[in-house]
């Protein structure tokens, strides 16, 4: 079925509506709602779209390093990683599941406004390809660390390149005021004093403009100051061997998004260097969202119904903010649809089960109006939902399915009760 929001695989044959092969109410009969189902072919198609983009038109060496953050799952990070790429963590906890997926210690970096200094012992101990300063007090933390160890650290300066991106103002990073980076005068300073350092080793420049965009020109735009920096630096005498244009990629999470495709990213984004400086370092790119998002689906029950006379009708799930918590936290729209014998369509709110009224997974949608224990299914949740997860109300965490070539793989279990005590005394 052709459709920017649906998983490549999905589709409906005679009987079934069906993912990787696989019929969605048979995993929903099987592994019980709210339900995540991962496409594998749609992660794999992204991964080797990056790969295969920024080889054909970047001339040199580039990484590709998923930010774990949109989906922390062991078996997705090992997919990923056979596809090349390495990790962007921004934890301790990130750092271990990446660690813990298999990704070598060089192929993953760390960024982070506030690292604590366990944190940042644990990727000095674990050797990792580089811490991203954000700060002056990370950078004496860092020299505090190695002052008692024999150990030395690559790092990349994270800087603010005062471009602002027309995404929700929740996840814009790069513009003039932001907790993330350094203005890049001060930037410039803490490289001098890096550079005196014998084993906090610069690596080169990061930078990162936000989330869920949609438009090229800010990439561009990004190349061209990150290019003023590098030009900068060499006029001192100090080699930028990498550089990150971070990550920010938008998807469609309705038809009428638009978002860019990752070639032309990397088409623009090399183009612009190489009439700047050339292609004459590592480039990296961190994307996260554009990876993960179209892969995933949520299938929920319906639980209930009910008609507010000449006001709104509802339909209630069995999940909602807990697993997917973007529509209260950003005003995110979503695509949906229901599986159900009837036929008649109607508009109405899709309510999810918590106890506040801004638990709407999608306002006035337009479909059949079904019956209890019909199936509800949102498109494009495999970015920010799993990751997002919260236990209000004590709702237990949903298990996640992987599908391919008509084969299910249960690669997170579902929490049960027990799980709600853990650690509880
Ligand atoms: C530094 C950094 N890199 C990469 C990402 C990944 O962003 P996205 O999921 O929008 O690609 C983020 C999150 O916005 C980030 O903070
Ligand atoms: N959590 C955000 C993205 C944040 C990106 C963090 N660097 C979202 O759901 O859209």
């Amino acid at each position: 079925m052709e459709s920017k929001v649906y998983p490549i695989t999905f589709c409906k044959d005679d009987q079934d509506y069906k993912i990787g092969g696989v019929s969605i109410p048979y995993l929903g009969e099987k592994h019980n709602t709210p339900l995540y189902i991962l496409d594998k072919s749609t992660l794999s198609f992204q991964a080797n779209t990056y790969m295969d983009s920024w080889k054909k038109y970047y001339k040199n060496n580039y990484k590709v390093l998923f930010a774990i953050k949109a989906l922390p799952i062991l078996e997705v990070i090992r997919i990923f990683k056979n596809h090349g790429l390495g990790a962007l963590v921004s934890t301790g906890g990130e750092l271990y599941i990446a660690l813990s997926a298999g990704v070598s210690p060089e192929n993953i970096y760390f960024h982070g406004n506030a690292k604590t200094l366990r944190e940042i012992e644990y990727a000095i101990d674990q050797n990792i390809g580089a811490l991203i300063i954000d700060n002056f007090d990370e950078y004496e933390k860092i020299k505090y660390l190695l002052s008692k160890k024999d150990a030395k650290i690559n790092v990349l300066v994270r800087i603010i390149p005062n471009i602002e991106v027309n995404t929700h103002r929740s996840i814009r990073t790069g513009q003039t005021d932001t907790k993330f980076g350094l203005p890049i005068d001060q930037a410039l300073i803490l490289i001098q004093k890096i550079k005196k350092e014998k084993n906090i080793i610069f690596k080169g420049i990061h930078s990162h403009i936000g989330s869920q965009i949609f438009d090229i020109s800010a990439y561009v735009k990004l190349s061209e100051v990150l290019s003023e920096v590098y030009n900068e630096l060499k006029s001192q005498n100090i080699a930028v061997e990498e550089m990150s244009i971070g990550g920010g990629l938008g998807v469609a999470y309705t038809e009428e998004d638009n978002p860019p495709n990752i070639e032309d990213l990397a088409r623009e984004v090399s183009n612009k260097f190489k009439e700047t400086i050339g292609h004459n370092f590592t480039l990296i790119c961190e994307p996260g969202r554009s990876l993960v998002g179209r892969a995933g689906i949520t299938l929920y029950r319906i639980e209930s119904r009910k008609e507010l006379p000449n006001i709104r009708k509802y339909v209630s799930v069995d999940g909602g903010m807990s697993d997917n918590i973007r529509p209260s936290l950003y005003g995110a729209k979503y695509s949906a649809l229901v599986i159900t014998k009837n036929e008649k369509e109607t508009i109405f709110s899709i309510a999810g089960k918590h106890c506040e009224s801004g638990d709407i997974l999608i306002k006035d949608f337009k479909g059949p109006w079904p019956n209890p224990g019909d199936y509800l299914i949102t498109f494009t949740t495999g970015a920010y939902n799993f990751s997002m997860y919260t236990w209000y109300n004590a709702t237990l965490r949903p298990a996640v399915v992987l599908v391919e070539n008509g084969k299910e793989k249960l690669i997170v279990k579902r929490e049960n009760y027990e799980d709600l005590l853990r650690g509880q005394l």
